[in-house]
């Protein structure tokens, strides 16, 4: 019997933990438990049980064992291990990131008094004797009465639960953060397993009781539930609005019963959904290279818009099915659209687990479960469904696999794509990544032969693609002497599709009215007080159900701070202020204007906040009660909407004027993916792109959908720079609340890289970052370019190991290995 465990914590610290077993006790490797940590309790996951007596301290025993058996299989803990090495992230933050079931563990936060708390209770007491008057003319706050109280409350000794501590002294949180930063208290939680399936009530009909004499309300509630099969969960006749006094009355007179039922599975709301195609040519080639590998191999599936490439995933996941194993499918964060799960719902019914981000962390864990359990053996998921614990997994496929919503931008900050990969490689299953417009790093893999290469080049039924027309805004200005944000090309073939009773879509790719306010006097642009970027200016809008949702305002789009709209400049004064650059709202009102005949819908993030919106906005786009849709790059991604005929694209290629080396990949992507959405019913599409840089090769690449003219330019840039794909990068971020604090830190940090001279790694930097404060923190980075993957990691745990021996807190320095944005 091993003595001692390593466990991974969630902190941000790149080490394990050593804790002793008590006898009998066994972890195993993947287990959780709890044990304590400071003055908390905390799951961690056990890495290693072993016999290896710690030398400088006395181990604290684990508290509880949560699972006997591992809850992480080997592999997915040896994807975790990978992923810690691979992205510099501490253990078992990744490890928490893997095990989405924070639902199942309820935490109970405690105060204690300490001896400093004593004292000052006591100096308080002495005070008193001496002369109160002094005491409240020193302290004649209100809040130093309350923290007496609480002091008072816990002078006994007894740690006193947060809620009923707050019961008794009506003290605020702030107030007790305040005393426990004068250490006159002290936090404790405590962490209880919670089970970990879901409970839901029932009100069940007693079937053979005898009537008496009912109110009408009581007999709404027995028809109700006569109607339903003589049951439903509770939660079900509140929502119909059974009143909940009546339905006690029947339970104390012996009509209904209360039951606890396992909470069963439930589509939410999914009708039958579309039937599959019978695949055609290109499918069914595809279909054949995927389903007869068995082993591990990553695949790209090159399909360009309306090839039908959602069919072939279905149809590889049936054949996988049909042998008894599992399979991932991972979209976009907004890819999980109502068709496609209804499609998912139609081929695989009570077989598929949708993980997606608008799930409760009850939901969450219970999807886990199941998943776990080998219910569901099909899984289609954002992100982190990468992590799916899928029993007998055999293939594993990534839609639009160039999408930048599979980087996750915090800690562990890791692309879903890379994991899956890697994934499939423990797991020996083949990878299968699919896009029309695929990312640089996966295009140079497949023709390094790394992974093979599947294409579909025609639209289903041999539909064409749409024709794209470049409209110049250089030229538009000078033949017309005024800025309009639509050109009349632009508006002449809204109007057209609108005439014909077909749709059309409109892409404004930033949300909000004005993205700058600027005053014409002192030259102050309005910005965040917590981040060093501008604010954007959004009128009162409306949300889709007419409810006011927000008054006029100017916003943030890091942090969410909000102000109300200035009538004077901040800094001088004047009365100038004055708005650039149209964000969607600004192109609803526009469009309005100029059609107003049109039903138009705004997709973005202001309009459409979680999945049941995006089902509201795109049922009634498919109706055809909305014909003119404005939005932003949501638009762009996999709607499959076949009367939409035209689309128009508004500046999108702004970013082409940045320095950074991935913009002209991210305007080609989404100009294709947007034009993408023309034409994909019986009617062809056409496309008018709004652009200054008509010249730029990916503009002229996608006016043209020439993905292979667009990578053959792009790759020799990025050969000739040494940027990804052939070289490696990271972000080597120095962040603090103090300014000072973090230029000092990453000067160090640049000190030490010039005196180790890392080979094979070249360091720019220190520098503030292109966003030089978010959310009131300070950013420095130094950027990191490396021939080898090895040089770089190598390099990065150096200056890791550099900054903990000079004190620089961990959470301070943030590695971003495979930036996409360097911001
Ligand atoms: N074999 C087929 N015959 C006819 N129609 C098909 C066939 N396969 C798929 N379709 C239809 O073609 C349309 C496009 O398919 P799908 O949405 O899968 O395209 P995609 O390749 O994912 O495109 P995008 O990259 O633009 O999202 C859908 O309406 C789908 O129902
Ligand atoms: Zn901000």
């Amino acid at each position: 019997m091993p003595s001692f465990c390593e466990v991974a914590l969630p902190v941000p610290l790149d080490r394990t933990f050593t804790y002793a077993v008590g006898d009998g006790v066994s972890p195993q490797r993947g287990a959780r438990v709890i044990v304590p940590f400071r003055n908390e309790k905390l799951i961690g996951v056990v890495i290693e049980a072993h016999e290896r007596v710690p030398e400088e301290f006395d181990a604290k025993p684990v508290e509880t064992l949560i699972d006997e058996e591992p809850i992480l299989s080997a592999r997915l803990m040896e994807l975790g291990e990978w992923m810690a090495q691979y992205y510099l992230a501490p253990i078992g933050e990744v490890l928490r990131g893997m095990l989405p079931l924070t639902a199942e563990v309820r935490r109970t936060v405690y105060y204690r008094i300490t001896d400093v708390g004593r004292d000052a209770l006591a100096k308080n007491h002495d005070g008193d004797d001496e002369g109160s008057t002094r005491r409240r003319k020193q302290t004649d706050d209100d809040s130093r009465d309350a923290e007496w109280k609480v002091l008072e409350r816990l002078a006994d000794g007894e740690a006193v639960k947060l809620s009923t501590l707050r019961t008794a002294t009506a003290v605020s949180l702030p107030l007790l953060a305040g005393m426990a930063r004068k250490r006159w208290i002290a936090r404790e939680t405590s962490a209880m397993e919670r089970d970990a399936r879901r409970i839901e009530r029932h009100a069940v009909l007693v079937v053979d009781a005898r009537l008496p004499a009912l109110t009408a309300k009581q007999q709404a509630i027995l028809a109700e539930l006569a109607a339903c099969g003589n049951e439903m969960p509770l939660q079900a006749l509140r929502e119909k609005g059974m009143s909940a006094s009546s339905l006690q009355t029947l339970v104390r007179r012996g009509l209904v019963r209360i039951e606890e039922r396992q909470a069963a599975f439930r589509m939410s709301g999914l009708g039958a959904g579309k039937i599959g195609h019978l695949l055609n040519e290109a499918q069914m080639e595809a279909l054949a290279s995927i389903a007869t590998v068995r082993s591990f191999e990553p695949f790209l599936l090159y399909g360009v818009t309306g090839s039908g490439k959602t069919a072939v995933y279905l149809a590889a996941m049936q054949r996988v099915l049909d042998e008894g194993k599992g399979a991932i499918l991972l979209v976009p964060e907004i890819g999980l659209t109502p068709a496609a799960a209804a499609q998912l719902d139609a081929t695989f019914g009570q077989r598929v687990a949708l993980l997606h981000s608008a799930l409760t962390p009850a939901e969450r864990s219970e999807q886990w479960h199941r998943i776990r359990r080998g219910d569901a053996p099909i899984v289609v998921g954002t992100r982190s469904a990468v992590f799916a614990p899928v029993p007998n997994l055999g293939l594993i496929l990534v839609d639009e696999e160039h999408d930048n919503s599979y980087k996750q931008e915090e800690s562990p900050r890791y692309n879903a794509r890379d994991v899956a990969v890697m994934r499939g490689k423990l797991e020996d299953v083949p990878v299968v990544l699919g896009s029309a417009t695929p990312s640089l790093e996966t295009w140079q893999n497949a023709q390094a032969g790394k992974y093979r290469r599947l294409a579909m080049t025609e639209r289903v039924n041999h539909r064409p693609l749409p024709r794209v027309e470049l409209v110049d805004m250089r030229m538009e200005f000078q033949q017309t002497g005024k800025e309009q944000l639509f050109s009349r090309r632009l508006i002449e073939e809204t109007q057209a599709a609108l005439d014909r009773g077909e749709q059309a879509m409109i892409l404004l790719n930033r949300r909000g009215y004005s993205f700058v306010c600027m005053c014409r006097s002192c030259g102050e642009k309005l910005e965040c007080v917590n981040c060093a970027i501008s604010l954007t200016h959004h009128k009162s809008s409306h949300s889709l159900d007419d409810v006011a949702v927000a008054g006029q305002r100017l916003e943030c789009h890091y942090c969410g701070y909000r102000r109300s709209v200035p009538k004077v400049c901040p800094k001088c004064e004047s009365e100038h202020l004055y708005y650039l650059g149209a964000g969607s709202q600004q192109g609803e009102e526009r469009l309005q204007e100029i059609f107003p005949a049109a039903r138009i819908g705004r997709m973005d993030r202001d309009t459409v906040r979680g999945r049941s919106d995006m089902e509201r906005v795109l049922a009634r786009l498919h109706s055809g009660e909305i014909n003119l849709l404005v939005g932003t790059q949501m638009i762009a991604k996999g709607h499959d909407v076949h009367g939409v005929t035209f689309v128009g694209v508004v500046g999108c290629d702004h970013a082409l004027a940045l320095p950074d080396f991935r913009a002209a990949e991210r305007v080609f992507q989404l100009m294709t993916q947007v034009s993408g959405r023309a034409g994909r019913g019986e009617l062809p599409g056409r496309v008018v792109l709004q652009t200054y840089y008509p010249e730029h090769y990916a503009v002229q690449a996608a006016s043209e959908h020439d993905y292979d003219g667009f990578v053959t330019r792009e790759i020799k840039y990025r050969r000739w720079m040494h940027y990804p794909p052939f070289g490696v990068l990271a972000n080597l971020l120095v962040v603090s609340k103090r300014m000072e604090e973090a230029a000092g830190w990453s000067a160090e940090l640049g000190k030490w890289f010039e005196r180790i001279k890392p080979e094979g790694v070249r360091v720019l930097g220190p520098c503030t970052a292109p966003i030089a404060r978010i959310k009131e923190i300070y950013r420095f980075h130094l950027i990191l370019k490396a021939a080898s993957r090895r040089a770089l990691n190598t390099a990065l745990r150096g200056a890791m190991a550099h900054a903990e021996e000079v004190g620089i807190p961990r959470r301070n320095v943030i590695a971003d290995v495979d930036p996409l944005r360097l911001l």
